[in-house]
């Protein structure tokens, strides 16, 4: 048995021997008119289920089988219940109006902090947040964007070169991860308009290392160690401190960046030959850290932060994009028909208003695979969440609110309410006419970015939305314009390591994989 195992059986014992003398009976108590489904397992309570069936499914199952869009499932190791809400009323009090008082996990923020760094994602308290946020917004706002869009078909281009050159090597057609192509797209794109840096096509050394960095970290966070990782930070956020592999790896990715690139942009910064432009993210902070505003520390971070952030979530996203288009032929040639009939490279604005049907392609894919398909918090205080659905309670009486206890663990399962059926109806299908069409009424859906929750809501809403839309929109309609997209009939299984990881049913031990197989068009 390996040191982590042994950690996860004496945590086991030790989580059974504190949970008689904690006070978990007060959350329990206040829970109790919530519905749970059957089936917890005495030691890893309904979090293994979750864990084995593709990301979001066992909710969604839960929330049909008990006819509630709150529930409370048992939490591993003796942890008190996880509230898990999709109310629509339930989410928007927490992540707009309340969104300081229930923090990141102490499972999610310490990852947040050794995976990317102690920038936006993972700073807590309205001051300290508004801070961080003003320093780099107007670098992600729509004007730096469309000062970048020759920047980003480049990087497109290049992509779509590269591809094509392999393409050639393999006599024309070849199966690929997609994947790991569309992601060298975007750590260009965010090199190119964040920091005014050439990954080279997502293909140098640095871009190896951290892509590989990533990969390492993901291929760990979907394996059942990754799992038993969670389950006992969770329990025993105390175990952050110890030298685990699943913990080292996370590290990794912040380490290569700030040891390689961040140093590197630093150094050529200080030498006015970074090739940045006016209010660019570099350009920001460097100034901000010169000015005596930020520290070096803190520069770092926002730059490990915002080079994975804008690159990765982005890259699933435009992979889960080709797959459907894989899947469902007739979208791809709608798709490319709309495409080449507009000549040239759309503006950033013409991307919004002049091609409707990649506007709805965009929407769909970003309803059903949402990058990060769920978020964890804890209240901070205690509370009263507002139902627009009412509970039914034990005793029969309708319920409109739920009562918490501070400490409370809410998870908000994003794919889950961006698929439920009673509100898109054919919720499952991938079906970009929907947008098209008439919407489903405002108040059942999310008040978050085009009534989903893909981009979260309210004041930590996902401040790099309109980058995503946009590098997502440029790339997608370039290789569209180039290729064509086969199935090739893999199974995907969605599995979640900091974001959304595709895996391929029976070959779960080669990591996050997503085969297409694609020809020159
Ligand atoms: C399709 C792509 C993307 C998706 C689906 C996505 C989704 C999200 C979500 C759900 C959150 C909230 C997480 C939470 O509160 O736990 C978030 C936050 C964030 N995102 Fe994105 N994101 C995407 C692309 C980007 C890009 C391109 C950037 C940067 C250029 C970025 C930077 C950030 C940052 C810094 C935060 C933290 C914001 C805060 O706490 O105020 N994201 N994102």
């Amino acid at each position: 048995m390996n040191v982590e195992l042994w950690f996860t059986a004496g945590g086991a014992v030790l989580a059974a021997f504190i949970c008689l003398f904690e006070g978990r009976r007060r959350s329990q108590k206040l829970l109790n008119d919530v519905p749970m489904p059957g089936g917890a397992s005495l030691l890893w309570g309904h979090e293994k289920t979750v864990f084995q069936m593709s990301v979001g499914e066992a909710y969604a199952q839960w929330m049909d089988q008990l006819h509630s869009q709150a529930i409370k499932i048992r939490g591993a190791l003796f942890k008190p219940d996880i509230l898990v809400v999709a109310d629509p009323l339930a989410v928007t009090h927490i992540m707009q109006r309340h969104v300081y008082d229930y923090p990141h996990s102490d499972v999610v923020r310490p990852r947040i902090a050794r995976l990317l760094g102690k920038s936006l994602g993972w700073v807590e308290g309205e001051t300290e947040h508004k801070r961080m946020r003003n320093l780099v917004a107007p670098s992600l706002a729509p004007d730096a964007l469309r000062r970048g869009t020759s920047d980003t078909y480049g990087a497109a281009e290049r992509l779509a070169d590269n591809l094509e050159a392999h393409l050639s090597e393999q006599g024309g057609s070849t199966l690929v991860s997609i994947v790991d192509w569309v992601n060298q797209a975007t750590l260009e794109v965010i090199g190119r308009l964040g920091f005014g840096h050439d990954f080279g096509g997502g293909r140098n050394g640095d871009a190896r290392k951290i892509l590989g960095a990533w990969r390492a970290m993901a291929a760990m966070g979907v394996s059942q160690m990754g799992f038993l990782a969670v389950m006992m930070l969770r329990r025993f956020p105390i175990f952050n401190r110890l030298p685990l592999k699943a913990l080292r790896v996370q590290g990794d990715v912040r380490k290569t960046i700030h040891d390689g690139v961040a140093k590197e942009l630093l150094r050529r910064h200080a030498n006015a030959d970074s090739g940045v432009k006016e209010n660019d993210l570099l350009t920001r902070l460097v100034s901000a850290h010169a000015a005596g505003s930020i520290a070096r520390d803190e520069l770092m971070d926002h730059i490990s932060m915002f080079i994975m952030a804008g690159s990765e979530t982005t890259a699933q996203s435009l992979a889960y994009a080709i797959w459907e288009l894989a899947l469902n032929p007739h979208v791809q040639t709608r798709l490319r028909e709309e495409v080449m009939a507009y000549r040239g490279s759309p503006s950033y604005d013409d991307l919004h208003t002049q091609l409707p049907y990649l506007d709805a392609v965009t929407r769909e894919v970003l309803r059903l695979h949402p990058a990060a398909p769920y978020m964890e918090r804890v209240s901070s205080k205690e509370d009263v969440l507002p139902l627009r659905h009412p509970l039914i309670g034990k005793q029969g009486q309708e319920l409109s609110s739920i009562p918490i206890t501070a400490g409370q663990t809410v998870i908000i399962p994003i794919q889950t309410i961006n698929r439920m059926s009673s509100v898109w109806g054919d919720a499952k299908k991938f079906r970009p006419d929907r947008w098209l069409d008439e919407l489903p009424p405002k108040d059942l859906c999310s008040t978050g970015w085009s009534r989903i929750l893909t981009f979260s809501d309210g004041p930590r809403n996902c401040i790099g939305y309109k980058f995503a839309i946009f590098q997502f929109k440029v790339i997608l309609l370039t290789l569209v314009r180039r290729f064509e997209f086969e199935d090739t009939g893999a199974v995907i299984i969605d599995k979640v390591a900091s974001s959304l990881q595709p895996v391929v049913q029976g070959q779960e031990e080669m990591g996050p994989r997503l085969p297409v197989r694609v020809s020159l068009y």
